[in-house]
Formats: C-alpha cells, sequence, structure tokens
C-alpha cells in the first residue's frame, strides 16, 4: 500500500499508535477541549473570526463560550480529527478526508490556508496544557507530524482547486500571539 497522502508522510507504526493512544484518552472530552481550542485561537488571533456570522463582533470569551457556531465548528474540526485518528493506517482515507476539508474551505468558505497553520499550532498547544503527563516529547512529535500532514494536504487541494486570495480572505492583520 502506499505510505505517502501525495503531500507530506504519513506516521509511522509506532508514531500512529502514540497518536492512538493519547487521542483515546481524551476523546471522551472531545467537546470541551474542541471548544477551548477555538476560543483560545479567535482571541489570539481575531481576524480568524472574519469568516463566523455568529460571533465575528465578539470579543468576549465568556460570549464566545456560549456561541452555537462556535461550538459546531469545534465538534467539525474535533470530529475530523477523530476520523484522520481512526484511518491512520490508511492513506488514502487520509488523503480523502483533509481532500473534502480543503475543498470546503477553499470552495465555500473562502478561508484563507495560513489560518489551518495557525489552528494547529493551537491545537498542540492546548492539547500539551490539558493532558501534560501524556504529551511527552515523543507524543509530542507524532501529533506534529499529524499536523503537518493536515496543513500540507490542505494546502494542496487548495492549489489544485486554483484558490486565489482576495482581500476578504487576508490575514494580514491576524494578531500573531500565542498565549491566552
Ligand atoms: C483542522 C482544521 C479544520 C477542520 C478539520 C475543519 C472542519 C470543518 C468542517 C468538517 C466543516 C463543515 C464543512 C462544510 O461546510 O461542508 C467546517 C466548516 C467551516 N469551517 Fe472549518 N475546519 C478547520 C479549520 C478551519 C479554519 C482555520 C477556519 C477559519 C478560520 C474554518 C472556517 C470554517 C467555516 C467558516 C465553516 C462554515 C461554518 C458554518 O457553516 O457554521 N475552519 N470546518
Amino acid at each position: 500500500m502506499d505510505t505517502e497522502t501525495g503531500a507530506g508522510s504519513s506516521l509511522s507504526p509506532p508514531e500512529a499508535e502514540l497518536v492512538r493512544g493519547t487521542w483515546s484518552r481524551l476523546r471522551g472530552h472531545r467537546d470541551s477541549v474542541g471548544a477551548r481550542i477555538l476560543v483560545r485561537f479567535f482571541c489570539n488571533h481575531p481576524t480568524a473570526r472574519q469568516y463566523f456570522r455568529q460571533f465575528k463582533h465578539l470579543e468576549d470569551p465568556e460570549e464566545m463560550q456560549c456561541c452555537a457556531q462556535l461550538h459546531r465548528h469545534a465538534g467539525r474540526v474535533m470530529g475530523t480529527i477523530n476520523n484522520l485518528v481512526e484511518n491512520l493506517g490508511s492513506p488514502d482515507q487520509l488523503d480523502a478526508i483533509l481532500t473534502s476539508v480543503g475543498k470546503a474551505h477553499a470552495l465555500r468558505h473562502n478561508v484563507d490556508p495560513v489560518y489551518f497553520k495557525i489552528l494547529n499550532g493551537v491545537i498542540l498547544q492546548i492539547l500539551v496544557e490539558e493532558y501534560p503527563e501524556s504529551f511527552t516529547h515523543k507524543v509530542q512529535e507524532a501529533w506534529t507530524k499529524l499536523m503537518t500532514l493536515i496543513y500540507n494536504k490542505v494546502l494542496t487541494t487548495y492549489q489544485e482547486v486554483g484558490w486565489v486570495q482576495t482581500s476578504s480572505s487576508s490575514s494580514s492583520s491576524s494578531s500573531s500571539s500565542s498565549s491566552s
């Protein structure tokens, strides 16, 4: 079987096992962890809110925390990660899942792909904060590889569909702070 996604290496079997092991511990808390990730992301990178009608004008983290659209997207992000983790042994499936995510965000939501890179960093940051004992150096390396694979495949899909940055998708005024 092909071990490449075409846009970055697949995880080795031991790396995939490390990701599965940590995910199985946090899967039951994925709604609350997902909401924390998105609140941190949107607070530290306010321009990322431009794509979300319901909370693009919200500044207060408490108000954001209550927003249904934020929770829906948190569920979708964490649901997609769940799907990816369940298919770590199937490069073709990983490819199909990420192509679909890439197409939706490029063609329907017109999201600047740089936000995927930023969000990936926030996901890792929150996972390490929430599960410090589980996220050893080796586990972090394995998760970083999964995040890189996500970003590379999404970016490749953007290129394949001919996504072109417009002023409304620009991220130039994004805050670059990474702490909460
Ligand atoms: C790992 C990263 C991400 C994953 C897995 C993900 C996943 C999803 C999924 C599965 C959907 C529904 C797809 C559809 O509309 O058919 C969605 C919708 C959406 N995503 Fe993402 N997403 C990610 C990152 C982002 C980022 C970085 C942004 C923008 C800053 C974003 C903005 C949106 C918007 C605006 C929608 C539509 C929201 C709505 O209809 O309420 N996504 N996302």
